[in-house]
């Protein structure tokens, strides 16, 4: 019996668990691995949303061909054609040669670029639907969440939104796939750092496809990854928002690079004194041991931020450079902003932490510190008072 599992009476989630691939994007690491989440509606048409990555494609199509049995497939929606959804397309179309693949004129041009079809699909517009029999589908077009062409497809039969990339996040779904079926805080670290990681550059357009939605009687929001939401859709719809706009909770992350202990001996002293000011969350993060989207997750959830570095070949410690070059792509803002820098003979590293305070959105916390090799009493001191100013700002 394959890995199917019904919606409603006619509306199946046919997606697919990868628990192989050990960087999402190549770049972001899947501890609790990742589901490419596919749908599937039986109607007088039979219609796919979205497809899966082509480490999958197998098992996917054996699955279609179990639940439809000689029955063809009408009709494939993209919502969004990133290769993790769209890398079983070919072989899809080989499987059903008659199928139309529906997308907006955007995803057809990618569909010609990454795949080279061009025959036997339809442009829909923002606004357009497709009759299945029952089921009516409208599109809502989302663009730059995270892609040009990504949009959504509304079922107005069953009320559910099926969303693309948004309101996902990692993780696999481990037999149970519905937020009711699942411990939901065991995916909510995941899904924030999916967010902020993948989707976090594109605050705006979040905002604009959230204020879309606004009119539509939502049941049930069905993502292409993690846990479909029917139990408290609008759970999920308020995560996504607080966080497009970096709305925060109390706490502090600070994050330093450090070669030889100078520069970490310094934060110590300030996570100690942040916490005698009471504050209860306070993440301290090494920049040359813990992935950055761990590091961007907690960024994320907490207003603080302090980020200490050393001087290295008269710039800034290259993986704390890395890390500023992420948040300025990401347009940080609304985060309360300390900066520690240390030298030895030129320095480099707060000047760098200076041009990244000017350029971000975030309000800046006095003092910037200058440590000289290893700190001394003024160095304390200047801790002592980051931390009382950072903590005041937290409680106002
Ligand atoms: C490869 C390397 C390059 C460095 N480049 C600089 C530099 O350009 N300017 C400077 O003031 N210090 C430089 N330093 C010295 C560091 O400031 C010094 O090693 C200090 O201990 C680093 O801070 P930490 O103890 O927190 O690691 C460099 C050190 C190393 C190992």
């Amino acid at each position: 019996m394959s890995n199917i599992v019904s919606i409603t009476d006619d509306i199946y989630w046919i997606g697919v668990n990868d628990r192989s691939t050990e960087l999402f994007e190549a770049i972001w690491p899947l501890p609790s691995g990742v589901s490419y989440n596919s749908y599937l509606i039986e109607d007088d048409k039979v219609a796919v949303i979205d497809t899966v990555k082509n480490t999958h494609i197998d098992s996917y199509l054996l699955n279609i061909k179990d639940l439809l049995g000689e029955r063809e497939v009408d009709y494939l929606i993209i919502n969004h054609i990133e290769p993790d959804h769209s890398g079983a397309i070919k072989a899809f179309k080989e499987a059903y040669p008659e199928i139309t693949i529906v997308g907006n004129k955007k995803t057809i041009g990618l569909l010609e670029g990454f795949y080279k079809i061009v025959d036997n699909v339809k442009i829909i517009g923002d606004g357009d639907h497709l009759e299945l029999g029952e089921h009516k589908l409208n599109f809502h077009l989302t663009p730059m969440v995270h892609w040009p062409e990504t949009m959504m497809t509304y079922d107005s039969k069953d009320k559910i939104l099926f969303s693309g990339d948004a309101f996902g996040g990692f993780g696999t779904l481990d037999g149970g796939i519905f937020d009711d079926e699942v411990n939901i805080e065991f995916y909510e670290d995941e899904i924030r750092r999916y967010f902020s990681n993948i989707i976090g550059k594109y605050t705006p357009m979040v905002q604009r496809a959230i204020s879309k939605l606004d009119g539509l009687d939502i049941e049930v929001v069905a993502s292409t990854h993690g846990p479909i939401w029917r139990d408290n859709p609008q759970r999920i719809i308020d995560d996504y928002s607080r966080w497009s706009k970096q709305d925060t909770e109390e706490g502090v992350v600070i994050v330093y690079g450090s070669m030889y202990g100078n520069t970490e001996k310094l934060v110590e002293s300030v996570a100690r004194n942040i916490s005698k000011e009471g504050i209860k969350n306070i993440r301290v993060y090494n920049i040359s041991t813990t992935h950055v989207s761990y590091i961007i997750n907690d960024i994320w959830k907490y207003e603080g931020l302090i980020l200490a570095s050393c001087s290295y070949n008269t710039g800034i410690f290259p993986p704390m450079d890395y890390l500023l070059r992420i948040l300025e792509n990401k347009n940080l803002k609304n985060h309360s902003l300390g900066i520690i820098g240390s030298y030895s003979w030129s320095g480099g590293a707060l000047s760098r932490l200076e041009d990244f305070a000017a350029k971000s959105g975030c309000d800046f916390i006095d003092p910037a510190i200058e440590m000289k090799c290893s700190p001394d009493n003024d160095d304390f001191d200047d801790a002592k008072l980051l931390a009382k100013n950072i903590a005041e700002k937290l409680k106002e």
